[in-house]
């Protein structure tokens, strides 16, 4: 059944129930219209000689007078009046009992069976979806990709050369299947992209197809799992038809997991259908010869929970991870979305690229794309650096709350908090150079010094660990001296938390401690991840707890002390920095080496832009995260 008849069906019966009640209405009205007389008067009537024709229709009788009024009556049953009719002259017509009212009558006996009818094509509509597709209960709902949808090739794939590589082959395959039949080479019928999120797993699939020139089915994983029984197996086997008439080609199941989870692993009963779905899937891949062409490239960011079955030879035996993309990974991919916008000269893609660390690369399609939209709003002709700074902020850290009312004194804080941090790093040479320094709150934070590294860190130094540490308790000390033990706020919790788990870390983890030696504490991975006291935990004697936890706070005191020394011998800087942050909002790292050295920063003022900000753009790097979180860390805001 197509969906155009369905339609037409659906019309068909809708316009006859309107007929149908449109009669049913409609006759009494029209009765209505002629004199009802009892079979008495009617016969008394017909001795006065008043009428002038009847019709007999089975007990009904209609007809007129001689005073050409109609009227109409009802015999009684077996009344023969007929004789008194022809005595009386009266013209008698007669007609098969039920003629008259015929269609109504076929309609009323049609009706339940009609309805019924309608009701049961509706509920097929309702469980198609309301996508419209042409495609029947239990097919498919695979859609085809086509040259309409935009062709993808390994050229929009950046950043993640290696699974290029491994998917070469599978290209070359597709080109030519022939070619590799008769050199009897077994080719893979299932690739696992594995990778998490938004890394580029259905980009590379569809550049796979793109690339071969193929067709390219996709699903979700999740488009399988219905309520009914037996539906998500019959819509893998229609899939599997469908892509074999249309081989070589490839199918692409998102999320396979939500299929593919281990069997049993459910909660509860109920997983049938489920296990049903997996089992013809499975099925259905042994059940195709290698070289139909059809191969089947399937995304999971938990290839953990995915039942064995699935990952052994001649189904998916091929797993090829996607990983987030490095440093140059970054900057390849800002390059391939930077091709639809019109840049500024200034825009320096290797300082955003190592401003970005831990970004995948849908993280930095949104930056470029937040980019452009600013300078949109912004009433530029091209995408400056000042945008894209912004932008990666915004997607970072949340959006600017420019409207946050702040009284001067904390704004003066806030000032001195962040000067604080940005005097301590300025004078840790093991410390990341100072990116920025903003008092502009956004997100959580009420402002940030951001530090970024030179390349991308895979391992953290003693030095740097430490370095970090008085970087972090540099907010706080700068407030208590200038404000007094008193005021201190709750402002520096982010700092706090952070080098907290910086700490523990160094001391459970790194191996950095001198008391405690380069060995692991605490198992539990997570408990010391979550920065969660590991006080319960069954491993760690009292003892040893005891000594771990004085490690952790001497580590934390050693920043204290240090950030207090820098900032006692620096107390001029410290008030220049903070007044410079309170007199131009962001400064970057440069400017604030300026302005230690007397230079003021050069602000272009007829520059329409709301945020005030040196058109120069700063080399130097920052580190991420609000008051600066430390190397591998998330970023953490500071509130
Ligand atoms: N390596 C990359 N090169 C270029 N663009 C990328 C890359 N990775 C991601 N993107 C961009 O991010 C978008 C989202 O990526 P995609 O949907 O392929 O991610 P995914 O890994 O399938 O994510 P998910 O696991 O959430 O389905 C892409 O359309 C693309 O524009
Ligand atoms: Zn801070």
């Amino acid at each position: 059944m197509n969906a155009n008849f369905r339609n037409f069906a659906l019309w068909a019966i809708i316009a006859l129930l309107l007929v149908a009640l449109f009669q049913l209405f409609q006759s009494p009205g029209q009765r209505s219209a002629t004199d009802e007389v009892p079979f008495s008067q009617f016969m008394d009537q017909v001795e006065r000689g008043e009428v002038r024709d009847v019709t007999v229709q089975g007990q009904q009788i209609t007809g007129h007078y001689t005073s050409t009024r109609a009227f109409q009556s009802y015999a009684p049953g077996n009344a023969q009046f007929v004789e008194t009719l022809r005595s009386k002259n009266v013209v008698v017509n007669a007609r098969p009992p039920s003629e008259n009212f015929s269609l109504i009558g076929a309609l009323i006996s049609w009706l339940p069976m009609l309805i019924i009818l309608g009701i049961w094509i509706f509920v097929m509509r309702q469980m198609q979806g309301s996508g419209g597709k042409a495609m029947g209960f239990g097919k498919s709902k695979a859609k085809l990709l086509t040259e309409a949808h935009g062709r993808v090739t390994f050229e929009d794939v950046a950043g993640i050369d290696e699974a290029k590589e491994d998917l070469q082959e599978i290209v070359e395959f597709l080109r030519d299947p022939q070619k590799f039949q008769r050199l009897g080479g077994r080719i893979p019928r299932g690739v696992l992209l594995v990778g998490p999120p938004g890394t580029g797993k259905t980009l590379t699939a569809r550049a796979v197809a793109g690339e071969a020139n193929v067709p390219f089915f996709t699903i979700s994983g999740s488009d399988f799992v219905e309520m009914f029984v037996g539906v998500g197996a019959s819509r893998v086997r229609d899939m599997f038809e469908q892509a074999k008439k249309n081989s070589p080609c490839i199918i692409f199941i998102d999320e396979i997991d939500a299929v593919g989870r281990h069997r049993g692993a459910g909660m509860g009963g109920g997983n049938d259908e489920r296990e049903q779905t997996l089992n013809q899937l499975l099925v259905e891949m042994d059940g195709f010869e290698p070289n139909e062409g059809v191969i089947i490239i399937a995304a999971t960011n938990r290839p953990d929970v995915l039942d064995p079955a699935l990952l052994r030879p001649g189904r998916f035996d091929r797993q090829i991870v996607v990983p987030n993309p490095d440093i140059t990974g970054r900057e390849k991919i800002l390059k391939v979305h930077m091709r639809k916008v019109p840049l500024a000269p200034d825009v320096n893609v290797k300082t955003l690229a190592r401003g970005t660390p831990g970004f995948s690369g849908a993280d930095l399609m949104n930056l470029v794309n937040e980019a452009a939209l600013l300078a949109a709003r912004r009433s530029r002709r091209l995408v400056t650096m000042a945008e894209f700074e912004d932008a990666k902020d915004k997607v970072m850290m949340g959006a600017e709350r420019r409207t946050l009312v702040m009284t001067e004194e904390e704004k003066k804080l806030t000032a001195y908090h962040e000067a604080g941090h940005a005097l301590v790093a300025l004078h840790q040479p093991a410390s990341d150079p100072i990116h920025k320094a903003t008092i502009i709150p956004r997100g959580r934070a009420l402002g940030m010094v951001m530090r970024l590294p030179e390349k991308d860190q895979v391992s953290l130094t003693r030095a740097k660990c430490k370095a970090d540490l008085a970087v972090a308790m540099g907010g706080r000390v700068a407030e208590e001296m200038v404000f007094g033990y008193e005021k201190v706020t709750s402002g520096a919790s982010g700092d706090i938390q952070m080098a907290t788990k910086l700490a523990r870390a160094m001391a459970t983890q790194f191996g950095m401690s001198d008391k405690l030696g380069p060995l692991l504490y605490g198992e539990n991975q997570e408990e010391a991840f979550m920065g969660h006291s590991m006080g319960k935990n069954q491993h760690v004697s009292d003892e040893t707890q005891k000594m771990v936890d004085a490690e952790i706070k001497s580590f934390v005191n050693q920043g204290y002390e240090t950030a207090n020394k820098i900032l006692t011998e620096q107390e001029d800087e410290l008030h220049t920095i903070a007044k410079g942050l309170l007199e131009y909002e962001t400064l970057s790292g440069e400017e604030i080496r300026n302005l230690l050295d007397g230079k003021p920063p050069v602000r272009d003022t007829d520059d329409d832009q709301p945020i005030g900000r040196a058109s120069a753009v700063p080399t130097a790097g920052v580190k991420r995260g609000g008051d600066e979180p430390s190397g591998g860390m998330e970023p953490q805001p500071q509130g």
